[in-house]
């Protein structure tokens, strides 16, 4: 809601008697709407107008933008409060680093608050970076992957929770090395030194968006390549001959394949991590990563000492075990006629045998429960078509940054659709989507803090998006990993909290009970409550008259579509259709009545979600329930 201005408030004559808690119906009236910190409204003009403006500007390229983002990213970590001395290593030319030089160069960040982190002899470059970025000590997983990665040149394979900072574990020894050959007198200006493979593209930006973080006080050259944005752009850019590449394995390896200079000599390579790994690893995922993965062993290119390479493999369900899906237990079964289960340490040597690692350090912290530490969890057990209730409930209720994922495109289209007649300005995210779409509803939904995003799968691993309050999980995600991915999306990094509400049908419980008992939580399930029914009386009213409305427009547009698809068809065929074969179209009178009856749904809509649902100034950050309680019992103190 925003904040309202001249707000003249009108009695509203409604039958009271059945609504016990209730405290009055009014209408409001003659008022404006002010964007506000808190929920903006789409529905706003106020926010047309700067976009229509925007519109007549010259887009920047999605290079230009992602490049724009990464500065960003770079001031705002900066502390410019300290002059900068130059060092050795530090050797941060002006020409390269344009825009974020200005400040970082006379800024010299306090070593001071990073001495924990100098039991690893870390080279000055990345101990300034840590400082600047205020990370005064290393995560658990960083404290124990550094030693072995760097000291003792381990292949590394890390599992820990999500948001526990394994990305700085794997480009710290990456970085560490490049400054160590550089100091050792090595031109490796131009060498391709790493390759780091992501399974989705915002993961592959964000990824390397953290790493130039990193190498911030370097030289080093660090690039992007994703699917989606323009071929030529990207071997443009690998034209400058980047140390780092940062890549999802469908567009590096058809670069790859076309013969691109730079990735001539993949195979020699001295770091190659892949992130999420089990996910890479998935069954009909990624068909080009073998190939990728062929061609970097090459048997052929049998590598010397000189070119030992280091394989960091994570993610945080890297070693979470469970049954196998059930038809592969089925196939298995009558084969072998026993239960099967895949252990911890099976799953693990599946990747060292894929991988062809040779003795590497396994620095497997995940708990027994594999959820991150500071996650509290709901679920909300409902017939699936009162969904669509509690979803609205929950975002009504609850203030805060929130994503919801469901299982597919086709369900989030029309949660899509439903969500904004219902004004919450849900963000879409989903693979199909352009790529420049997917990063600008990215980028809208992190700026806004009561943001809403609305997302398959695509969005569940890895990505770091600070203060996210709540995850829905409108629909029960088929695996425990997804579940553990999605619900990371809310606690990241050191001290944050976080919720996971699991909206779940009868038809989906066993999937719930499945993945309980693969994350060793008892079967007694923690539930949802709704505190105010009569506050879930309106959303429901709100949720059926926009579900109408959707009802009646997909089905007009579906008509239209058919229509249009049969005419088209005949018209090709060179076929004249009888009247009883014509497609049926809405008639002008049924049209226009149709037209009237959707304008009156809609005003009926506006005046139920344009009132806030919580007469408070206070927020309500989840879950909270007690403010409501102690509302509640203020409100009948008052009366009486
Ligand atoms: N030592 C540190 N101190 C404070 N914050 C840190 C530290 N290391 C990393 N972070 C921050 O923690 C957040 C999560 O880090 P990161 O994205 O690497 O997590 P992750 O373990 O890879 O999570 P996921 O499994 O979900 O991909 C990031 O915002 C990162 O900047």
């Amino acid at each position: 809601m925003g904040k309202t201005k001249k707000n003249v408030w009108k009695p509203v004559g409604i039958n009271l008697e059945n609504a016990n808690e209730l405290i009055c119906f009014e209408q409001l009236t003659d008022y404006k709407i002010v964007r506000g910190e808190i929920g903006e409204s789409n529905h706003s003009d106020d926010e047309d107008v700067p976009r229509k403006k925007q519109k007549r500007k010259k887009k920047p390229s999605n290079s230009q933008k992602l490049q724009k983002n990464a500065v960003k990213r770079k001031n705002s970590n900066i502390d410019s409060s300290v002059p900068h001395k130059k060092t050795k290593n530090a050797v941060c030319s002006e020409k390269q680093m344009p825009e974020v030089a200005a400040d970082v160069i006379n800024s010299e960040p306090d070593l001071e608050h990073v001495d924990s982190w100098k039991q690893f002899s870390l080279p000055e470059p990345i101990l300034k970076a840590l400082a600047v970025k205020k990370f005064e000590r290393p995560t658990e997983i960083q404290k124990l992957t550094l030693p072995e990665a760097m000291l003792k040149r381990k292949d590394i394979l890390g599992a820990a929770e999500t948001g526990s900072g394994k990305t700085l574990a794997f480009a710290i020894p990456i970085v560490a090395s490049i400054l160590e050959a550089e100091e050792n007198g090595k031109n490796i200006s131009d060498t391709l030194w790493a390759l780091i493979i992501t399974p989705t593209r915002e993961l592959t930006i964000q990824v390397g968006n953290h790493i130039r973080d990193l190498c911030r006080f370097t030289n080093i050259k660090v690039q992007e390549i994703v699917g989606g944005l323009s071929v030529d752009k990207q071997n443009r850019k690998l034209h400058e001959k980047p140390q780092i590449i940062v890549a999802t394995p469908g567009r590096i390896w058809e670069m790859v394949r076309k013969g691109q200079e730079h990735l001539a000599e993949i195979h020699k390579i001295r770091f190659l991590v892949i992130d999420e790994a089990d996910r890479m690893f998935e069954k009909n995922h990624f068909e080009e990563f073998p190939c990728l993965l062929e061609r970097i062993n090459h048997p052929a290119e049998k590598l010397t000492t000189e070119y030992r390479r280091q394989t960091f493999v994570f993610s945080a369900t890297l070693s979470l075990s469970h049954a196998p899906p059930s038809y592969v237990l089925k196939k298995k079964r009558n084969k072998t006629k026993q239960s099967v289960k895949i252990s911890s340490e099976e799953k693990l040597k599946a990747f060292i045998n894929l991988l062809e690692l040779k003795h590497p350090s396994i620095v497997d912290i995940t708990k027994k429960n594999v959820l991150a530490e500071g996650i509290q969890e709901n679920v909300v057990l409902c017939p699936m078509d009162e969904k669509d209730y509690y979803l609205y409930y929950i975002l009504k209720m609850h203030h805060g940054k929130k994503i919801i994922f469901a299982n597919s495109v086709g369900c989030v289209k029309r949660l899509h659709r439903l969500l904004n007649l219902l004004e919450c300005d849900p963000k879409l995210l989903f693979a199909d989507m352009a790529q420049n779409q997917r990063l600008k509803n990215l980028e809208n939904f992190e700026k806004k803090p009561n943001g809403l995003l609305l997302a398959t799968d695509v969005a569940a691993r890895g990505l770091d998006i600070p203060d996210i309050d709540i995850i829905i999980h409108y629909q029960i995600p088929r695996t425990s990993e997804i579940y553990v991915h999605r619900s990371g999306r809310s606690v990241r990094g050191m001290s944050a909290q976080g919720t996971s509400i699991a909206l779940c049908s009868p038809g989906e419980n066993h999937f719930y009970t499945k993945i309980r008992n693969t994350l060793g939580k008892d079967q007694k399930y923690p539930s949802y409550t709704i505190g105010r029914p009569e506050i879930f009386a309106a959303v429901k009213k709100a949720v059926d008259i926009s579900r109408n409305i959707e009802r009646i427009e997909t089905k007009t547009r579906n008509a239209q579509l058919n229509a249009n698809w049969i005419e088209k068809c005949a018209k090709e065929m060179d076929i004249l259709l009888d009247d009883d074969e014509k497609p049926e179209k809405l008639n002008d009178q049924s049209r226009k009545k149709q037209q009237l009856e959707i304008k009156r749904l809609k005003a009926e809509l506006r005046s139920l979600v344009s009132r806030p649902v919580l007469p408070l100034q206070e927020s309500l950050k989840y879950p909270k329930f007690e403010t409501v309680q102690s509302y509640i019992a203020q409100c009948s103190q008052n009366k009486s």
